[in-house]
């Protein structure tokens, strides 16, 4: 393996003190540390030996690398060929227990012998398996849509664009040969890494249900367009599917031209780790290819990314950088003919092994973000995303929002599908789809989320974010409005105050963002896009302001028209994002909601507006409530979902 970083962070990779192999096997005690610990433990040894994999299994979400013959005791690497034998059967016997399968990823010489890694991977239950998202970005003709093209339906391109046509999803696609919208395909792997996929000829597409059937983990790729003109889907694709990893596409023949860098900042700047893919390797002049090669890893290790490319070139390479990805500073480097099929399998074999970023806890109120509406005849409006915390499960209650007011609707969950197939829970990290009854289609954004009521849901108008401008041809004050990509919120925001009197390239200040059309559900900390033409900035949500009295000046006409209402109990105080705190708490938000369903035995009815923004407490803010006579209120039970929703789509004409 070539490790074209400095030559002391690449052998850090492999140093006992790197933190990445600092304690083989995760094992910190010193009886098992010993590279000898598998061949005979006795009864006591054997049981920490399997309760440390059943940890390490439920940390890597269902799967882990083992190394056998490698202890981190400070002894001699390697084992002779009994003692290698007898600790493969232990290995075999413990992940048999844990219902895991072993496969042997690679085996290598040492001075004490040889040591191997096994790939750990738990079986999943009927219906379940590992998710894993890549973003796959990088300029026109990269040969991104012909590389997943090859990968999912497992037939080589002609280099005439035949592998892409099964994946383009217009007509006009077809024509120009250009992806222009956030396409989705999926590569499965089954427990031993075998890609599942087999298309069915005659059909026209790939059978979605039968690979996550057979699948023990599901790659799913986020096909983003590569031209300019489409970098506003480009963005959205990178920041509204949370994908775990950016693959990054560069034509060999081509080099790193047009939106390849934009993109590569993009991955960076969301901190998505990044790998690269060389394409077209058949056709292009060895010369070519050096130039190319050298001039990206000079990019990656520029003092803006501050990457460790790395070359694959071997299986060992392959188990080594994707172990050490999610360290995040590694850069793998494949080079690939999507004609000639060359180094395909490398490929594959490293996105077998890539292990999901987000981590799950059932503990944690769930939290589903939108990225996506259907009307779907029959069905009704179905909404898909990303499950980003806790576990949701059939006939759960939801809350849905933020509407224009701020405020939010209990839903239940009557029907869950993953990868179009029906399933009876999804948990963080998952994609998954719902079907909403009653609920029109026009009435959901991208960038509404479906929170458990415990969340205590609340919708901001602003919030305050360190920015970092990458470029601007000006100068940037206040009043400037661009677009904010935040998770999959997409809204344009005016520039209310900055910590600066002015920003231009390359500065970093805090700044104060007010969204011009509604408001959103936001969590400090995350990553932000803020562009408009070629104005990018990134940076993070410091702070969510409350926004009691701060309703958008282009709203007050309509709230005029809103307020009377007497009969429909539309108090002013009750205006979401205008006067804070809507109605009741969330928690009798939940109430009234199980009240009305016990009721009327329809909870898809039950709308309830929970609080939108204010600073008053709860507490008060039910006792207002019910000073009001909840029953006829928007926060009581008997509101119901449509004339809520009527009368948001009110507001915002
Ligand atoms: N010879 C050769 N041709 C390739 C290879 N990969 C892709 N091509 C060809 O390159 C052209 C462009 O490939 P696409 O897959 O459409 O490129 P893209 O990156 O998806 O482009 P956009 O969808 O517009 O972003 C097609 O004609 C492919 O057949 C390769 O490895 N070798």
């Amino acid at each position: 393996m070539e490790f074209p970083g400095s030559p002391a962070e690449a052998s850090n990779l492999y140093a006992p003190d790197s933190g990445v192999l600092e304690t083989v096997n995760g094992e910190a005690d010193s009886t098992l540390a010993s590279k000898l610990a598998l061949v005979s433990p006795d009864a006591e040894q054997y049981e920490r030996l399997l309760q440390q994999l059943r940890e390490r299994l439920s940390e890597g979400q269902g799967e882990t690398i083992y190394v056998i013959g490698q202890g981190s005791d400070g002894g001699e690497y390697g084992l002779g060929e009994d003692d290698m034998v007898a600790s493969a059967a232990t290995l075999e016997g413990m992940a048999g227990q844990c219902d895991a399968e072993t496969v042997l990823l690679r085996e290598r010489s040492e001075p004490g012998g040889r040591a191997r890694e096994y790939l750990v991977r738990r079986n999943v239950a009927d219906n379940d398996f590992l998710e894993v998202r890549v973003a796959v970005v990088g300029n026109v003709d990269a040969g991104k849509s012909t590389l997943l093209g090859v990968l999912t339906h497992g037939e080589l391109d002609n280099g005439r664009g035949f592998a892409r046509q099964k994946l383009f999803r217009h007509k006009h696609e077809m024509e120009s040969g250009r992806t222009s919208s956030v396409g989705n395909d999926i590569l499965g792997f089954d427990s031993a890494g075998n890609v599942v996929n087999k298309p069915d000829a005659h059909a026209s597409g790939l059978d979605w249900t039968r690979i996550c059937e057979k699948s023990s983990k599901v790659i799913t790729f986020i096909d983003l367009a590569g031209h300019e003109k489409y970098l506003k889907t480009t963005v959205f694709g990178m920041t509204g599917h949370l994908p775990d990893f950016c693959m990054l596409m560069v034509g060999s023949n081509a080099g790193i031209v047009g939106m390849t860098k934009e993109h590569l900042g993009l991955a960076l700047a969301l901190n998505v780790p990044v790998f690269v893919v060389v394409t077209k390797i058949d056709m292009c002049p060895p010369n070519v290819l050096q130039d190319t090669l050298k001039l990206l890893q000079r990019l990656l290790k520029s003092p803006g990314c501050r990457k460790i490319p790395v070359l694959v070139q071997t299986r060992d390479d392959v188990v080594v950088t994707a172990t050490n990805f999610t360290s995040e500073r590694i850069c793998p480097i494949f080079q690939i003919s999507n004609v000639s099929g060359e180094n395909l399998d490398l490929l594959k074999m490293f996105l077998n092994l890539l292990s999901a970023r987000m981590g799950f806890s059932e503990a944690e109120p769930a939290e589903f973000q939108i990225d996506d509406t259907y009307s779907v005849p029959g069905v009704g409006t179905v909404v898909s995303g990303t499950v980003l915390r806790g576990l949701i499960r059939l006939n759960d209650t939801l809350l849905l929002g933020p509407d224009p007011l701020g405020a939010f609707t209990a839903i239940a969950v009557k029907s869950i599908h993953r990868k179009r197939m029906p399933v009876r829970e999804v948990r963080g990290g998952q994609t998954a789809s719902f079907a909403l009854k009653k609920i029109k289609r026009a009435w959901i954004r991208k960038g509404m989320v479906m929170v458990s009521p415990r969340v205590n849901p609340q919708a901001y108008w602003e919030f305050e974010a360190e920015i970092l401008v990458l470029h601007h041809p000006t100068t940037i004050s206040p009043r400037y409005q661009a677009m904010v990509h935040c998770g999959s919120i997409r809204q344009t925001a005016t520039i209310l105050g900055m910590s600066r009197d002015c920003l231009r390239t390359g500065d970093k200040a805090n700044v104060h963002f007010r969204f011009i059309k509604s408001p959103e559900f936001l969590h400090p900390d995350t990553r932000l896009v803020f562009r408009e033409g070629r104005t990018k900035a990134v940076g993070t949500i410091t702070k969510l302001i409350s926004s009691v009295n701060t309703a958008p000046t282009n709203m007050k006409t309509q709230q005029v028209k809103m307020q009377p209402s007497k009969k429909g109990g539309f108090g002013t105080n009750a205006m979401a994002g205008q006067h804070g705190a809507a109605s009741g708490t969330p928690g009798a938000a939940a109430g009234d909601a199980g009240a009305e369903a016990g009721a009327s035995s329809s909870l898809e009815d039950a709308t309830v507006q929970v609080a939108a923004q204010g600073t008053q407490s709860q507490g008060e803010d039910a006792d207002k409530e019910k000073g009001r006579g909840s029953g006829k209120r928007r926060g009581g039970q008997r509101q119901r979902g449509k004339q809520a929703s009527q009368t948001a789509v009110q507001v915002t004409s």
